[in-house]
């Protein structure tokens, strides 16, 4: 076996305007002629933001404060003759007008037009963190369809989210059917990503919706990625081999809790934030943390490397 050591790169992605820089890599070095992030090597004795500020500085001119940057994700992986942890952060306020230092060509570019075929495969997770938002609705309780609709329309207009998944296992196939596409309409008409909670088939269904999100009852079941790229897949996971399985269907990111203790999953106690921050460093997915959590936990979430808080409290009206 062979042991290759594991490089620590430091990976910027700096925001203007609503795009984001990237660089081409030369064709000669590794993974050249692809796209990247800016970034380089962390040295002996720097930290990762010292490195950032340094690297960004050497490849585009760009000057950026250390305390401007905030932990995007933690991404290891394995490229056969390199094993790279990339630890990405971003930043929103740089100076200065970017030039490729390095000869290479730099360009501002939209998050929603980057593709993965472009960039170096340890990249994929880097993007799909870059386009998710930091909260994650999940429908909660209601007394019967017709109050469900209310209760999503209310929650809706009063919490604006980007993202909703749609969970109702209290209901039977038709009936979630049934809400599900009542549900789409009305997310389309409030411009919100719906997820859908349950088995594949579903996206056949519904077409229009932005993806399927796996109970780990489903996801236990399949072996590779049940669903096309062009949609998003979600997990829920609940421990380190959940998110290995999750990784393994290539999961564009996973739930992860019960962080606290939660009335939705009574008896479960919760894992705390420190169990939460090591399954996250350890996964390279986009986490969101979920149980007994609400919007001011997104800091505590984020700073613990995880996307952002998933739940129910925090925007669905209560019955
Ligand atoms: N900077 C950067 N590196 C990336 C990205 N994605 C990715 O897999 N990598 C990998 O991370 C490693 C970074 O190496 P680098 O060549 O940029 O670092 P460096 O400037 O310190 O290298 P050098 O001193 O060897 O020239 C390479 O193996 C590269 O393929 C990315 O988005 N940005």
């Amino acid at each position: 076996m062979t042991t290759v050591r594991e490089i620590h790169v430091a990976v910027g992605v700096i925001f203007r305007e609503g795009k984001v820089l990237i660089a081409r890599r030369p064709d000669h070095v590794h993974q050249g002629g692809l796209l990247e992030f800016p970034g380089g090597k962390v040295e002996a004795g720097e930290t990762v933001q010292q490195a950032l500020v340094r690297e960004i500085f050497e490849e585009t001119g760009l000057r950026i404060a250390p305390e401007a940057l905030e932990p995007v994700i933690e991404v290891r992986h394995d490229y056969g003759d390199k094993r790279v942890f990339l630890d990405v952060w971003e930043a929103s306020s740089a100076e200065g007008i970017p030039e490729g230092r390095e000869g290479q060509k730099v360009r501002w570019v939209e998050v929603g037009k980057l593709a993965d075929s472009d960039f170096p495969a340890a990249n994929r997770p880097i993007i799909r963190a870059l386009r998710l938002p930091r909260q994650y609705a999940i429908t909660g309780a209601a007394a019967g369809v017709e109050a469900y609709l209310e209760q999503l329309e209310q929650a809706l207009h009063s919490a604006g989210p980007e993202l909703c998944l749609l969970r109702a296992p209290e209901l039977s196939d038709d009936t979630y059917a049934q809400l599900a596409a009542w549900s789409l309409e009305s997310c389309i008409a409030n411009n919100v990503k719906l997820m859908l909670h349950g088995a594949p088939s579903l996206l056949e269904q519904f077409p229009g919706a932005c993806g399927l999100h796996l109970p780990w009852h489903q996801a236990r079941q399949h072996s590779v990625r049940p669903v096309s790229g062009d949609y998003l897949l979600a997990v829920s996971c609940h421990s380190a081999e959940e998110i290995a399985h999750a990784t393994q269907l290539q999961a564009d990111f996973i739930t992860l809790g019960p962080v606290r203790p939660t009335p939705s999953h009574p008896g479960a106690s919760g894992m705390g934030w420190n169990r939460f921050q090591e399954l996250v460093a350890a996964s390279g997915v986009p986490v969101y943390a979920l149980g007994g959590l609400s919007l001011p936990d997104i800091a505590e979430a984020r700073s613990r490397g995880g996307q952002g808080v998933a739940g129910i409290s925090f925007w669905w009206p209560s019955t």
